[in-house]
Formats: structure tokens, C-alpha cells, sequence
């Protein structure tokens, strides 16, 4: 059996007339952290949005565990078991932490991590220290870790993080980053997106670099962090 989960290939997307995705091809194994990064505008969030079914005009093929999800509706690509944390982070303002997580509750899933509320505060401690707390008083460090556990509630078998340490104050985004490396411990599948390449490199197994709708670099973290070239034409940093 193939240990590969997701499987995006010659992936092109378009919103009206403009094409944004390039035969974009990538995948991730089961237990794997990988990362999708790219500077604002790259593309990333689209890749995304494409696997979740969510752009209408797109091509090419997507595999998830065993199904081909290329054209499959967003909330059938969901009930597979592929959670999705988007940019926009909402969380229900009026409900508490917990309530707000009893939302995303849905059965364990064969293959997957069983999470609860409890397994889930080990990963976020501070999210277990304001259980009682309506999710309209909580900070938006705060309120993105909530959405990150309510998905996880689901007992997806991948996640998909679409920037999960963007405007995070330096010690949430710490804090943001060991949750995700306990996540890999636990067995999670992720992809997540990211500008920021210390983030992704203290959390990632793999990279792929995206530049103007096209992949320019797939390979382990590591290699990319040495690779200067790719680093300084592509990213940021
Ligand atoms: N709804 C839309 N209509 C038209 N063009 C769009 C739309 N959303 C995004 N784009 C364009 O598609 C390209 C890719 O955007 P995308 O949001 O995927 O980038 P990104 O890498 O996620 O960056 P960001 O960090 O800004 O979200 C950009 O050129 C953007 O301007």
C-alpha cells in the first residue's frame, strides 16, 4: 500500500479569466509535515482552496486517501476526512473554547489520531487554561489555535494550514510551532503554507517553494534551508 495520502498532480486553476496554478504537483505521506512556501501572492492559498474543492475553474487530478477528490464538492472532500484551516479564521465568538469544540466533534476515523479536548490541550496548553472562555475574548493568536484544535476535533486523516503563524506575536507563534511538531508525533498528516521559512523549518519534513502559480523547488527541509539560491530568488528570507 502506498504510504502517499494526498496527491495533487498538474493542478491549474483559474479565478475568471486570470490562470493562477501552473500544472502545480505535489504530495504528502502519511505522518509527514510538509510545507508550502511561497512569498504573499504566490499562491498558496489557492493550491489550497483547489484540493478543497473550493476554486470551480480548475483541472488536473487530486487523490486523497484512496479517492479521487478532483471534482468532488468541498463538504464531501471534508466528510473523506481532509480537515482545512483557511487565512480567514472564524470561531464562533459567542461560544466558549469548549463549546467551540464540541462543533468540530465528529467520529474517530480508521488510520487517523483520536483527539479530544484533552489530547488536544496538551498540544495547546492555553487553550486548556480558558476552557470557559467565549471565543470573543480571546486573542487572534488565540482564536487561530482554537480553529487549528476545533478542525482537529474532526479526527482528520491531513490537515491543511493555510499560514498558521501569519500575524502571530512571537511567543504564540512558538508556542504555535510546538503544537505542530506534537502534532507530527501524534501521527497527524499536515500541510501548511507558509512566507515565513524559520517557521516552517522548525515544523517541516518537506518543502515545496511556489513562485507565480508554478512549484520551483521540492525537496527536504534541510536541503532547502542550505540551498541559498532557491532561498533568496524565491522567498523572503
Ligand atoms: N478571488 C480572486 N480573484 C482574482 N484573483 C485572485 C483572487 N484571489 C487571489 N487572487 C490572485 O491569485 C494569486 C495567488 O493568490 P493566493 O492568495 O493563492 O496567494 P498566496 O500565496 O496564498 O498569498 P497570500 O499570502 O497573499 O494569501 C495572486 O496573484 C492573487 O492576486
Amino acid at each position: 500500500m502506498s504510504d502517499v495520502i494526498l496527491s495533487v498532480e498538474a493542478l491549474n486553476s483559474f479565478y475568471g479569466r486570470a490562470h493562477i496554478l501552473f500544472d502545480v504537483t505535489l504530495e504528502a505521506r502519511r505522518g509527514e509535515v510538509v510545507a508550502l512556501l511561497g512569498r504573499n501572492g504566490a499562491g498558496k492559498s489557492t493550491t489550497m482552496r483547489s484540493i478543497m474543492g473550493l476554486i470551480a475553474n480548475r483541472s488536473g487530478s487530486v487523490r486523497f486517501a484512496g479517492h479521487d477528490i478532483s471534482r468532488r464538492q468541498p463538504h464531501e472532500i471534508a466528510r473523506l476526512g481532509l480537515g482545512y484551516v483557511p487565512e480567514d479564521r472564524r470561531i464562533f465568538t459567542d461560544l466558549t473554547v469548549m463549546e467551540n469544540l464540541e462543533v468540530g466533534r465528529q467520529p474517530a476515523r480508521t488510520g487517523a489520531p483520536h483527539w479530544t479536548p484533552e489530547r488536544l490541550f496538551t498540544l495547546f496548553p492555553n487553550l486548556g487554561d480558558m476552557r470557559d472562555r467565549p471565543g470573543g475574548r480571546m486573542s487572534g493568536g488565540e482564536q487561530q489555535m482554537l480553529t487549528i484544535a476545533r478542525t482537529l476535533m474532526g479526527n482528520p486523516s491531513a490537515i491543511l494550514l493555510d499560514e498558521p503563524s501569519e500575524g502571530l506575536a512571537p511567543r504564540i507563534t512558538e508556542m504555535m510551532a510546538h503544537a505542530i511538531v506534537g502534532l507530527k508525533a501524534e501521527g497527524q498528516t499536515v500541510v501548511l503554507s507558509e512566507q515565513n521559512l524559520h517557521f516552517a523549518a522548525l515544523v517541516s519534513d518537506r518543502a515545496y517553494v511556489i513562485e507565480k502559480g508554478r512549484i520551483r523547488y521540492e525537496g527536504a527541509m534541510a536541503a532547502l534551508r542550505e540551498d541559498e539560491e532557491i532561498r533568496s530568488a524565491y522567498l523572503s528570507l
